[in-house]
């Protein structure tokens, strides 16, 4: 049984809008998941419709192996959610909040534990009324995590948090998914999906336009790489010859180092043993197409500028209502 699974999820708004298209999405029980795409990709309606906050156009979805729609109950006491604009309490602590979620679950549940996991052991009695957005967003993962879920479903949780806070987020997340926990979430910032993701998820106007491990991803990566090859000593151009290589788009040659832009990574290995066989080459530096590269192939973003933010980025903090 998977943790999650949608069968031609669909969700319209209105005759203009179709923010999820036809989603077939499935999510293996204990991998950490992520789950990306640009500002409205339909990354939050996905999950609204897995947690019944959103109800589908058309298609199914089960969330461990219940479904979405009809077995709710059964989904939120085995779930840990922290959803977009979690909302918190004015009035009560941060302690309360994390009783109040554990007497709707029935969970036994040690508070100070929860609240020390995620940081905020020391604000146990303070109204979260006077919390800043990042200790807010640390009591939201705290409420997610009362009663040992088996599946956490996480709306950009990095969110309003700072360097640090993303670390700790990281390492819970990691956490977690080594006690068998599946961890499915959403996010804007690939650095962060990259460090943790076993796969991820791409979606992009509806629809999902990559699915597969980020390695995977990469060997797949169209596009030009570039390597660098270092030699023992410098080499006449002429003799070395680079532009003959088939796939080879462009060459520049400093020193005893040659740089080579080739087509697509199948070209680096050619460009390494035609060095070879006309000097001795003394090292390689070839980098994988990275995160952000592929996410932008995927969503047809020239630069990145819609998908990539900063995790400080005010215009990407939660709404916390307090
Ligand atoms: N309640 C709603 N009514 C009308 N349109 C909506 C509603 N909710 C979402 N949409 C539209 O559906 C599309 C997908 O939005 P969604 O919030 O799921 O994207 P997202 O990937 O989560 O984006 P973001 O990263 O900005 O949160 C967008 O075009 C959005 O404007």
């Amino acid at each position: 049984m998977a943790a999650i699974q949608t069968n031609g999820l669909t969700k319209r708004y209105g005759e203009s809008v179709l923010a999820v298209d036809d989603l077939d999405l499935t999510v293996e029980n204990g991998e950490i998941f992520g789950f990306l795409g640009p500002n409205g990709a339909g990354k939050s309606t996905t999950i609204n419709m897995l947690l019944d906050f959103v109800r589908p156009t058309e298609g199914t979805a089960t969330v461990l192996g219940y479904d979405a729609q009809d077995e709710t109950g059964e989904i939120r006491e085995r779930i840990g959610v922290l959803p977009e604009g979690a909302t918190l309490y004015e009035r009560l602590t941060a302690r309360e909040h994390i009783e109040w979620v554990a007497d709707t679950k029935d969970a036994a549940i040690d508070v100070d534990a929860i609240l020390d996991r995620v940081g905020i052991l020391e604000d146990a009695d303070r109204a979260a009324g006077g919390f800043s957005k990042g200790m807010a967003q640390r009591l939201g993962l705290g409420m997610a995590l009362v009663g040992d879920p088996d599946l956490l479903l996480l709306d950009e949780p990095s969110s309003g948090l700072d360097p640090t806070g993303i670390q700790d987020m990281r390492e819970l997340l990691r956490d977690e998914a080594e006690s068998g926990t599946t961890v499915f979430f959403s996010s804007h910032i690939l650095s962060e999906v990259e460090a943790v993701c076993d796969r991820v998820g791409i979606m992009n106007e509806g629809h999902l336009v990559a699915l597969d491990s980020i390695e995977n991803l990469q060997d797949e990566a169209t596009g030009a790489v570039t390597i660098d090859v270092e030699l023992a000593t410098p080499v006449d151009p002429a003799v070395l010859d680079v532009g003959s290589i088939s796939g080879v788009q462009q060459t520049d040659i400093d020193g005893d180092t040659v740089t080579t832009v080739c087509d697509d990574a199948t070209v680096k290995v050619d460009v390494v043993r035609h060095l070879d066989d006309r000097a001795t080459v003394t090292d390689i530096l070839s980098t994988d197409t990275s995160l952000e590269e592929l996410f932008n192939q995927y969503t047809g973003s020239t630069d990145g500028d819609g998908a990539v933010e900063s995790p400080t980025d005010p215009e990407r903090e939660q709404e916390v209502t307090v």
